[in-house]
């Protein structure tokens, strides 16, 4: 059985969590550390992003990250190279392959999936490869064991049923509200229904991402769905913490506020302040 669908089934220490993380933002050595910090801490999966010049679905937030990565040079291959080390550490916590659609084009997709399932991820995300285009790439996925997560917007209600009922496995990933990633103060009313909706007609788990950035969401959006994805609100951290990541003397340390962030997030270690 594929790790993610394992990591549904196993019981969860707080909320569960699906991070997402720009690879090579600031550093490759970060970025590795990152994904060993999120494995101990049990997050459900790992979004891992390849960073792309043109990420149209991403708030300025996750262009920052990816521009960051770009610029010390992080590629495709490269990400590929940090899951595999990641694994030979003795990772185990699911990692999906967070890419646009161009890069997997001009890598091949028949050749990626195998590059992908070899170096250990175990699903894929393209935001920009929609349901009807997105059948030749699946079957290859599933016949190699890996899961092409797709996305489910509010509007599309009534594609919902054509999305979900192809799913053999892996999780439906739900978007909060239109637009680009990105934090949100409020989400969309009917957010609610809407995730109902999806997990009735769904065989799979389901997740909701987009504008996730406090544990009162993740709490609220959890009594709706399976896991909660967030993103910005981590890379924003991770930015934050930038110039003490870079240095390995200086890394250990920052990484401890990115594991109380996770942790708050999760519900498992509320903030001194809450005072709740
Ligand atoms: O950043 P947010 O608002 O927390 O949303 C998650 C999002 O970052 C991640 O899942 C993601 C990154 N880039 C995307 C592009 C499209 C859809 C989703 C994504």
């Amino acid at each position: 059985m594929n790790r993610i669908d394992h990591a549904f089934q196993r019981e969860s220490r707080g909320h569960r969590l699906i991070p997402f993380i720009t690879a090579g933002d600031p550093n490759k050595e970060t970025t590795l550390d990152l994904i060993r910090l999120l494995d101990a801490e049990g997050v459900t999966a790992i979004e891992l992003g390849v960073p792309y010049s043109d990420p149209l679905a991403d708030g300025p937030v996750i262009q920052a990250a990816s521009d960051r990565a770009l610029a010390g040079g992080m590629t495709l291959a490269g990400v590929l190279e940090l899951a595999r080390e990641a694994r030979q550490d003795g990772v185990q916590t699911p990692l999906i392959l967070f890419t646009y659609y161009n890069p997997v084009l001009r890598w091949g997709p028949a050749s990626l999936v195998k590059a992908a399932f070899d170096a250990g991820f175990d699903g894929f995300i393209i935001p920009d490869l929609p349901l009807e285009e997105s059948g030749e790439l699946d079957r290859i996925a599933q016949e190699a064991g890996l899961h092409l997560i797709p996305l489910v917007a509010p509007t599309s209600r009534e594609r919902i049923r054509a999305i979900v009922s192809t799913r053999r496995g892996g999780f439906i990933y739900c978007v909060s509200s239109l637009g680009t990633t990105g934090m949100r103060r409020e989400f969309a009313d009917g957010i609610e229904s809407f995730l109902d909706e999806v997990r009735r007609q769904s065989t799979v788990p389901v997740a909701v991402g987009f504008g996730i950035s406090h544990p009162d969401h993740v709490k609220r959006m959890t009594e709706h769905a399976d896991a909660a994805v967030v993103g910005s609100a981590l890379v924003k951290r991770v930015e934050s913490l930038g110039e003490r990541l870079k240095q390995s003397e200086s890394r250990p340390q920052a990484l401890d506020e990115v594991r109380r962030f996770i942790r708050e997030l999760s519900g498992r270690d509320v903030p001194a302040t809450s005072g709740k």
